[in-house]
């Protein structure tokens, strides 16, 4: 195991008393709220830009530990406000559907590079004791506007660990992680629309293949991060990966529906055939903790001597870790992790399929 560039560990034993969620009425925010309302957490605020969102949260929790923040961390204002007298934050708001970002480029970088830019100074002004920021396997060689802005966070929040250093009151980490499965807008729910509303399924390129994670092991990940973080790390979480042609088998095969239809549309602008989770430069300097890699920040400085005179052999025995190599599940495997999320257990039983028939 390389050495650690920094000092301390936060250590899980810390206690948490204030907590801010950036975007925290989203999928993420939620269920991580949820849990942390669950450990006894005294208070746990919320900032995010919706209303309505927020009302609808606050109805359906009633409980006066969350505080809510109508805010945006486009305006530093609004983050500072958030922020004050807060020990962790989880910063979880972007902008993150790809095709969006395609046409509005300049708003992913507004809200995904300079508002984490202003949630990462707050923290830091504030006192922060952790911060982890939330990214995606799509900032690894990048290819699209989304992936792009994520990419750049990431920097702005490892220049920023870099420039504190180990003795600094707060620790900055990042975590990435792929597809979420059964995320709002994503693949998943829209194929089993398709078959139980009778039409075609639309596969852009059967070959492609993306990792599959269930929210509740993207809430793990950044769990994990936060106990273990030391300055400037970003943690990844290993996991496996199918073809799209197999996902959708795996989906056809548990709603009943073998011979439904399946239409090739081409791929969408701005994707790619497989996604990487850490490049092999990364896994070099990266620690393996079973199951989850801490890849440690890269300290070299300016002097470029590294680059010139000291280069680092251990990059070119490595591969990178994408959807291509990892593990990957087949039609059966696909089907008892996609049995295990509660949105596809209730879509089975509103479609008349009971889970014992279908395990
Ligand atoms: O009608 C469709 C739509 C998608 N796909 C494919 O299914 C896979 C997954 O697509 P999707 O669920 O849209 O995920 P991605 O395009 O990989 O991006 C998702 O995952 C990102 C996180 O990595 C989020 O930021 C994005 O908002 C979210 O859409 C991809 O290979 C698509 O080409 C199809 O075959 N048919």
């Amino acid at each position: 195991m390389m050495a650690r560039p920094f000092g301390t560990q936060n250590g899980p034993a810390q206690r948490i008393e204030r907590v801010l969620i950036t975007g925290g009425t989203g999928s993420f925010g939620k269920t991580m709220l949820k849990g942390l309302l669950a450990e006894g957490v005294p208070q746990i605020r919320i900032l995010s830009r919706d209303e309505e969102k927020q009302d609808a949260l606050r109805a359906e929790l009633r409980d006066d530990r969350v505080r809510y923040y109508i805010g945006d961390i486009r305006d530093p204002e609004s983050v500072e406000r958030a922020m004050a007298g807060v020990d962790s934050v989880f910063h979880a708001a972007a902008l993150k559907q790809v095709p969006s970002c395609e046409f509005f480029p300049h708003e992913a970088v507004r809200t995904n590079v300079i508002g984490s830019e202003n949630v990462i100074r707050a923290a830091i002004r504030a006192g922060v004791r952790s911060l982890v920021c939330l990214s995606t396997d799509k900032a690894v060689f990048p290819v699209n506007a989304m992936g792009l802005s994520k990419a750049l966070m990431e920097k702005t929040a490892l220049a920023a660990a870099r420039s504190l250093g180990d003795t600094a009151d707060t620790t900055i980490s990042c975590v990435r992680y792929g597809n979420v499965m059964y995320s709002r807008g994503s693949a998943i729910p829209l194929f089993v629309r398709q078959i139980r509303e009778g039409r075609p399924i639309t596969v852009t390129e059967p070959t492609m293949t993306r990792f599959l994670m269930p929210l509740r092991d993207s809430v793990a990940l950044v769990r994990h991060a936060f106990a273990h973080a030391n300055q400037g790390d970003l943690f990844i979480k290993k996991a496996p990966a199918s073809t799209i042609a197999d996902l959708i088998e795996a989906l056809k095969q548990l709603f009943d529906a073998p011979r439904h239809p399946v239409e090739t549309i081409g791929w969408r602008h701005a994707e790619k055939l497989y996604e990487t989770l850490a490049s092999a430069e990364e896994l070099a300097r990266a620690e393996d903790m079973g199951a989850y890699w801490r890849i440690m920040p890269d300290t070299r400085d300016l002097n470029y001597k590294p680059f010139f005179s000291e280069g680092d052999p251990r990059t070119a025995r490595i591969e990178d870790y994408h959807s291509h190599n990892t593990e990957r599940l087949d039609v059966e495997g696909v089907k008892r992790l996609l049995l295990s999320l509660p949105e596809v257990q209730g879509a089975l039983q509103d479609s008349g399929r009971p889970l014992a028939l279908t395990a």
